[in-house]
């Protein structure tokens, strides 16, 4: 993928088996949201191509089936959770606003009580888990996130990585999940996809042999060390020295 000059992805193949999570780790700049945004068929990238079963990511997008949690979670500040939860499915013509799927979605992220609170109610968290089930009432097969938990604070961070495991298996999701934590990329992981910079490319994928449901308290095993350790050396790799 090239920005005018500037090769932001050189040689970059990705498989993301149906209803894996598999996350994008890497340094700041190395391309993790550029390659998300080609995934969701947001950027065309300017050589090569995303097939998402039998579809092409803009044909994926036409048909509703990708669904996108970003950062920040955009809420529209005027209507209530549910409100924000529904307004998306109903612009799409998937469902009509009291046909009960956002409290449903609601009721999947831990957030049934609160339905009728405004954006300025909610915690940063609470927020999004909104956003994540404004995603979810979608339905889409795919689920992409772009750090979605990097601006909350690490108790509650902790919290939303044990939902998202939750929600990923109780749904069967495909989720292609961006981070820059190493903990988080190993607690919510099938595969951690481990990026380096200038250009950005694949220097190793790491398949995350840990049992589910994993709970907070993996983090002290020491497998889970292991792991992190392991990553932790490949993202302090000089990367140009790597192929
Ligand atoms: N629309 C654009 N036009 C030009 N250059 C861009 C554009 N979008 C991204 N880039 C460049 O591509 C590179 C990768 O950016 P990207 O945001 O994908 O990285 P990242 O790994 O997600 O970084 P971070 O972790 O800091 O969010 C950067 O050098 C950035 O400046």
């Amino acid at each position: 993928m090239r920005f005018g000059d500037n090769t932001v992805l050189e040689r970059l193949d990705v498989d993301v088996p149906p209803g894996s999570f598999v996350t994008l780790l890497g340094p700041s700049g190395c391309g993790k949201s550029t390659l998300l945004k080609i995934l969701g068929g947001i950027l065309e990238p300017t050589s090569g191509e995303v097939r998402i079963g039998d579809l092409t990511a803009k044909q994926a997008v036409a048909r509703k089936d990708i669904g996108l949690v970003l950062q920040r979670p955009a809420l529209v500040p005027w209507k209530t959770a549910r409100e924000n939860v529904a307004m998306l499915r109903v612009l799409a013509k998937k469902g009509k606003a009291n046909d009960g799927a956002a409290d449903e979605a609601l009721e999947l992220v831990g957030l049934a009580h609160a339905a009728d609170r405004y954006p300025h109610q909610l915690s940063g968290g609470m927020a999004q888990r909104v956003s994540i089930a404004r995603a979810l009432a979608m339905d889409p097969s795919i689920l992409l996130m772009d750090e979605p938990f990097g601006a909350l604070d690490a108790i509650t961070r902790d919290a939303m990585n044990e939902t998202l495991a939750r929600i990923w298996a109780a749904t069967g999701k495909t989720i292609v999940f961006v981070t820059h934590s190493i903990p988080e990329a190993v607690f919510l992981s099938d595969t951690v996809t481990v990026m380096g910079v200038r250009p950005g490319r694949i220097v190793d994928r790491v398949a995350i042999d840990l049992p589910r449901p994993r709970v907070a308290d993996i983090v002290d095993t020491p497998t889970f060390v292991q792991y992190s350790t392991r990553l932790r050396e490949q993202l302090a790799v000089p990367q140009e020295a790597t192929v």
